[in-house]
């Protein structure tokens, strides 16, 4: 695995319910590149060996959230990029703690 990206996607939505609708277009979106990605209540990380198709999926959210209705959209984008080499994927990164709740 070469890299992952985390996407926060900020639509101006009138009410939370139409923010979560907007967001939840956009985890569709992401969901339907087939791309292995983790749903976080502030951001999506996926993750692929393609970096170049990574950052064109950023870019299509916000295409995803104008087309949902949003009047304007901000994002915030992490980026883990190792062309040479493998990067920590999301299930070493995060496995251990999955299904652990207070
Ligand atoms: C790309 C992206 N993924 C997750 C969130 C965080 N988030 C905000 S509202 C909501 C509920 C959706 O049903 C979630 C998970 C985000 N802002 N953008």
């Amino acid at each position: 695995m070469s890299a992952s990206i985390a996407i926060q996607v900020l639509p101006a939505a009138e009410n939370d319910q139409e923010l979560i609708r907007i967001v939840d277009e956009v985890i569709a979106y992401i969901a339907s590149t087939g791309l292995r990605y983790e749903v976080g209540p502030f951001e999506t990380t996926i993750e692929g060996d393609d970096y170049d198709q990574l950052m064109m999926i950023a870019k299509e959210c916000q295409h995803v959230a104008v087309r949902a209705g949003a009047q304007k959209v901000s994002a915030y984008i992490k980026v883990a990029y190792q062309p040479e080499g493998e990067i920590l994927t999301i299930d070493q990164k995060i496995g251990k703690y999955q299904n652990k709740k207070h």
